[in-house]
């Protein structure tokens, strides 16, 4: 692999450095992936909760979007924090523009309880934006949302991962299970096969910025040309090593530790297909 990688993430901001674009190009970072970031909303949060919300103009979003597909190679973009249908109709436009493997996060509410996207946006974003991404990656309560399904066991996480990619044309939806008991394990289905990526529960409430930190790191894997499930195997290996030694910063959940991978050698992923 001559040319370095990149990757895009197109997501709002957290100023407390645990989640969103902050946590996206620490991820890239640590992957040695050259990350690129276009911010859709500035969000006044911290570990407790969000305060205030300035979306940023579309005009901006699509000015920062236009300067990097313009200039720069983008080897995979991974879409977070979108608040808006008429922001994600605008993702919708340049992503035509970008020929690279997409990740979304399907972001809707914060760890702290906080919406981040509107009801409007919600539906469209299921409609016409899950359709051209290579993996959907939603944890249990974005999953139930997204398909109006229940889940509450592992065969329901299962089934919630057919149902988006027979229902809504994704290429592959991965069902995050941080927020059921036992095990954390995530099920990813690719249209052909079940997979499934287990590691051991850590007891810890610093765990803000896990999704977006998992879903850049399946971004960033997919920019090297890994292959999908090897790309998640590696990602849930990178985001359990950042749960292992999160911080306890902040007076709510506190933020991953993206270096951890450089310390912690020994991840037991179980990965099953
Ligand atoms: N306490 C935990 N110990 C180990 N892994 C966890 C823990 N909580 C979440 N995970 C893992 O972190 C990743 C993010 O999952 P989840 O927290 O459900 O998503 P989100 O952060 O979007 O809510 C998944 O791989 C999940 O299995
Ligand atoms: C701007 C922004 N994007 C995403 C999130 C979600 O972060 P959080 O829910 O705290 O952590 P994970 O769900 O990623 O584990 C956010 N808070 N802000």
């Amino acid at each position: 692999m001559s040319q370095v990688r990149s990757a895009l993430t197109i997501a709002g901001t957290d100023p407390s450095g645990g989640a969103g674009i902050q946590a996206d190009l620490k991820t890239f970072q640590e992957l040695k992936t050259y990350g690129m970031s276009v911010i859709t909303s500035v969000v006044a949060q911290n570990t407790t909760g969000v305060r205030s919300v300035e979306h940023m103009p579309l005009s901006m979003i699509e000015d920062q979007l236009d300067a990097v597909i313009e200039d720069m190679p983008t080897h995979a973009v991974k879409t977070g924090m979108i608040a808006s249908k008429p922001m994600m109709e605008l993702i919708v436009k340049k992503l035509e523009q970008v020929d690279a493997p997409y990740v979304m996060d399907p972001v809707m509410v914060a760890t702290s309880g906080d919406d981040l996207i509107d009801k409007e946006g919600r539906n469209f974003l299921r409609q016409y934006l899950l359709p051209l991404t290579t993996v959907v990656t939603p944890n249990i309560p974005e999953a139930e949302f997204l398909t109006g399904l229940s889940i509450t066991t592992e065969e329901d996480m299962k089934g919630a991962a057919e149902y988006l990619v027979h229902e809504y044309g994704v290429d592959a939806a991965l069902i995050k299970g941080g927020h059921l008991k036992g095990q954390a394990i995530d099920f990813l289905y690719d249209g052909k096969q079940m997979h499934s990526y287990a590691a051991e529960r850590i007891d810890t409430k610093n765990t803000h910025g896990t999704g977006c930190t998992y879903a850049a790191a399946i971004a960033a894997y997919l920019g090297k040309d890994y292959p999908l499930p090897e790309a998640v195997k590696q990602a849930k290996a990178f985001v359990t090593a950042a749960i292992t030694k999160s911080f306890e910063l902040g007076k709510g959940n506190g933020p991953t530790n993206h270096w951890a991978v450089r310390e912690v050698t020994e991840r037991k992923i179980t990965h099953e297909s």
